[in-house]
């Protein structure tokens, strides 16, 4: 019923000739995809030169971030309008690197997707607790309390384009991914806030991507979790080998 997405966040890595040489390696290795969707999401600067490659094949093709306007005297900023344009499909909105670095509300965060969805690329809304707050407990209500956050104002129809990425903290670049069976009950918990919200159908059709560490040798645990719908993947992501490997979950 949910397709699983395996999407490649390349962060701040990859000139125009690496992002290049690296979508020709994953193109050339990738066999067909019959129940799974892989894509990459490289830097603003890559894109123009990534979508052609990827236009037509099995690799879609995403960005990592949006100002939610559609155009206008936004210096800096890169419009949903032009995503679309340059040939994305995706976008990820509220990574925690953009909400701890560049202070990103929920209430922004929420603009950011609503503003995607308006201008058909599907948003990736990333979610996750700090090791304080897992210390304290309050993983749950505050991963739960950003979903809704994010979701306010987002119809039940719009809910089809929505994928959510649960992505701890302290798991982001630490090697230290949460263990399956915690990130399975942090998706259950997100599913039911979804299914509080729109409904157990809608919540039943919502992917929902474990991010944070997520590499070859753990990736086929993680996707053996009922609620494990894909991964968002940062550094494992930047290499041919390891990324296909992860696409290539068993
Ligand atoms: O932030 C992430 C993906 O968005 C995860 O990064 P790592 O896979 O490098 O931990």
């Amino acid at each position: 019923m949910r397709t699983p997405l395996i999407a490649g966040n390349w962060k701040m890595y990859k000139t125009i000739g690496e992002a290049t040489a690296l979508v020709r390696d994953l193109l050339a290795g990738l066999g067909p995809l019959a129940d799974r969707e892989a894509i990459v999401c490289p830097p603003f600067t890559a894109l123009a030169a990534v979508a052609p490659l990827v236009a037509g094949s099995q690799l879609g093709l995403g960005a990592q971030n949006l100002y939610p306007e559609a155009q206008g005297a936004f210096t800096g900023e890169v419009s949903p309008v032009m995503l679309a344009d340059i040939g994305c499909r995706y976008v990820i909105v509220g990574h925690s690197e953009r909400r701890q670095y560049f202070g990103e509300s929920d209430a922004f965060v929420n603009r950011k997707l609503r503003a995607a969805l308006a201008h058909g690329l599907r948003p990736i809304v990333c979610v996750g607790e700090s090791k304080p707050q897992r210390d304290a407990g309050q993983a749950e209500p505050i991963v739960t309390a950003q979903v809704r956050a994010a979701l306010v104002e987002v119809t039940p129809a719009q809910m089809a384009d929505v994928v959510i990425a649960y992505e701890p903290i302290w798991a982001i670049g630490t090697g230290d991914t949460a263990t399956p069976a915690d990130a399975q009950a942090m998706h259950a918990a997100i599913r039911a806030t979804l299914a509080d919200l729109y409904g157990a159908d809608i919540a039943a059709t919502v992917r929902i991507q474990y991010g944070g560490s997520v590499k070859p040798d753990n990736i086929d645990e993680l996707m053996a979790q009922p609620d494990i719908d894909g991964a968002l993947v940062g550094g494992a992501s930047l290499q041919a080998a390891s990324f296909l490997r992860i696409i290539n979950y068993q």
